[in-house]
């Protein structure tokens, strides 16, 4: 027996999570399914970062909020499926069939959340440095805790680099930074405090090679060419930090038997919700493209509010095309009586 869902969403970023808690709000039999092995999407790119423009929010690191959105998408106890990718999405009869590297999974509406697509960071092309990320070689930074009064060295010339640089060089040993072209290219104000910092700054330079001296997977030691004066230089250090940019994999869309033309529909059609050219199926969070779409955390609510209505009315047309808000809602009365009995105001 095919134990089909109401919405199956896929992409467990931020649009995914607060579409499977508004789907659960909508009683909608709900599925995440995410091709890494944890939900939070990109905001795992920058854990440490302060994260300022949530409503209501105070000011919160991206990897407490991931712990906070996560919490709030198992509100109504979806289905998660981790570790897996959405290779294809068909449709049969009066339900969708999406096959995975994994199981197939079958639903009457789908909510595509996948961002940009799955992100990759782009690998340090050097002979057998794999070993070393599980030591120290990184190219996200889980804590900044880890680099103190340590020798870091950062290879990179954009954003993302030029904030670990400027970030990292109150607390480490010494930062030094690695670009292969002649300037940098972050943000002029983070470009200029690097430029004023004491970070040690090598313009027209690549990494060549990365030893561990002590044969125990950890590198101990970098080996620098600078191109323009075709030198090379030993350094010695702690930490490497990669920061060479994400391959993106959008192949759902390139491969998928169903065509979900969004960029056409939205940008030729003018299209400015949730919906795609599949009636069924809609999407939310960063994949829009429409001229007001906001691509930020706070826009993925709206869109993942918008979708979920949509694929409510779409299941059953005589529903509600928006729901109630929350304070009003059944579902909360059980809830709030729980949340009221822990805060000791009901008995
Ligand atoms: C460095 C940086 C800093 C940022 N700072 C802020 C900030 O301060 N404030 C703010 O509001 N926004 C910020 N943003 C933007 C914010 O992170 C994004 O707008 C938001 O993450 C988009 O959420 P999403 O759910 O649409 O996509 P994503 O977060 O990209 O999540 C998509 C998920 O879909 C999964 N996926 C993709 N394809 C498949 C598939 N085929 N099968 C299964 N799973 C799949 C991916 O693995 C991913 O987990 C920042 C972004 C970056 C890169």
């Amino acid at each position: 027996m095919k134990d089909i869902y109401d919405v199956t969403i896929i992409g467990g970023g931020p649009a995914g999570l607060f579409a499977s808690f508004y789907s659960g709000l909508r009683d909608l039999k709900t599925k995440i399914i995410e091709y890494q092995p944890y939900l939070g999407g990109k905001v795992h790119v920058y854990p440490e970062k302060m994260i300022w423009d949530v409503g209501g929010q105070p000011p919160i690191s991206g990897g407490d909020f991931i712990k906070q959105i996560v919490q709030q998408a198992h509100t109504f106890s979806p289905t998660v499926a981790l570790d897996t990718k959405v290779t294809d999405i068909r449709k049969e009869e009066d339900y969708f069939i999406l096959s995975t590297n994994k199981e197939t999974h079958y639903s009457k509406t789908v909510i595509v959340a996948i961002g940009g697509g799955i992100l990759n960071p782009q690998k340090l092309k050097l002979d057998g440095i794999d070993k070393f990320e599980v030591t120290n070689l990184h190219y996200i930074v889980p804590s900044l805790q880890q680099f103190k009064h340590k020798r870091v060295l950062i290879s990179g010339g954009g954003n993302a680099a030029v904030d670990w640089a400027n970030e990292l060089e109150p607390i480490a040993e010494k930062v030094i930074l690695v670009y292969r072209s002649e300037q940098l290219k972050g943000h002029e104000a983070e470009v200029n405090k690097v430029l004023s910092s004491s970070i040690e700054i090598h313009l027209d330079t690549t990494i060549e090679k990365l030893v561990s001296e002590q044969d125990n997977d950890h590198i101990s030691k970098a080996l620098l060419y600078n191109k323009k004066h075709q030198t090379e230089q030993w350094h010695e250090i702690d930490e490497v930090i990669i920061n060479h940019g994400y391959v993106i994999d959008r192949s759902l869309f390139e491969n998928s038997s169903i065509n979900i033309a969004l960029d056409e529909y939205q940008l030729i059609q003018g299209n400015t919700d949730s919906s795609t050219n599949i009636p069924g199926i809609y999407a939310a969070g960063d994949i829009l493209k429409h001229e007001s779409k906001l691509h930020l955390i706070a826009g993925c609510f709206q869109d993942a509010c918008n979708a979920v209505n949509k694929a409510k009315q779409f299941i059953d047309p005589s529903s509600h095309e928006s729901a109630m808000v929350s304070s009003h809602n059944e579902k909360f009365k059980t809830k709030n009586k729980e949340l009221l009995k822990t805060q000791k105001i009901l008995d």
